[in-house]
């Protein structure tokens, strides 16, 4: 047996497919169903080619639920721009995405230093190895397993190499996968290590989200349960 803690199974659903001129009822109803934590993704119209929200819209959502995790996916250009005011509106978790960052170590400081915890995202053309230098300075890698810009897409198989290397290399690291994921592709997600689920359309476009949030968590604990057993 290992000293290793393997970090724990959370699910954070998407509400980017969500009716968002409900925005804060969206989000109750997935931590009623469940939710660990939410996962908000933010996009620029330049580093994809969508358009969502920003800090305002997380300033105004923070008090109507105090104790909830908002993990910020930033699909934006100059990710360093807008840190301070991520912070200030109340974020917990600022991913950016390393394909939109000159300087990679000076942007984890800046995120660690304002109170939030650090992700770094990947592009599923981004190679693992781009952020290997730095893994002293963040707490989250995020394995994208679509194109950023769209909820609703394929989930891309072969980006589980990634999470495998990652969860092989570090075995305390939170790795979190996102697009595409849901029950018919959490299985493969979950054996190659991920431990934070993101899933939006999955759990959003459910019937019942309080289901499919339980039946991607019990694949998720089953393989890590599996892991332990092996170690
Ligand atoms: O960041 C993104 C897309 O860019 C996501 O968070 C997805 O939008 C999740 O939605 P599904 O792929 O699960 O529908
Ligand atoms: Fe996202």
């Amino acid at each position: 047996m290992s000293g290793h803690t393997h970090p724990c199974c959370k699910i954070g659903p998407s509400i980017l497919c969500a009716d968002l001129s409900c925005l804060a009822d969206e989000c109750r109803r997935m931590i009623h169903s469940g939710a660990d934590y939410l996962h908000l993704d933010v996009m620029d119209g330049h580093f994809v080619p969508n358009l969502t929200f920003g800090h305002p819209i997380v300033k105004c959502l923070r008090p109507k639920m105090p104790d909830v995790y908002f993990d910020m996916h930033m699909m934006v250009q100059n990710p360093e721009k807008w840190v301070e005011s991520m912070a200030d509106a109340g974020a917990n978790q600022y991913t950016f995405h390393v394909e939109a960052c000159e300087d990679i170590p000076a942007l984890c400081r800046k995120i660690q230093e304002s109170g939030m915890r650090v992700g770094v995202g990947l592009k599923p053309g981004t190679p693992v190895e781009t952020i290997l230098p730095y893994s002293d300075l963040f707490d989250v890698v995020l394995i994208m397993t679509v194109e950023p810009g769209f909820g609703g897409q394929r989930f891309m198989e072969d980006m589980m190499s990634k999470v495998q290397y990652l969860r092989t290399n570090f075995p305390d690291l939170d790795i979190e996968v996102d697009g595409g994921v849901g029950p018919s592709t959490i299985d493969v997600v979950a054996e190659a290590g991920a431990n934070m689920i993101v899933s939006g359309t999955a759990i959003t476009g459910a019937t019942d989200p309080s289901q499919v949030i339980a039946l991607l968590r019990n694949s998720v604990e089953n393989a890590i349960q599996k892991s332990q057993l092996e170690r």
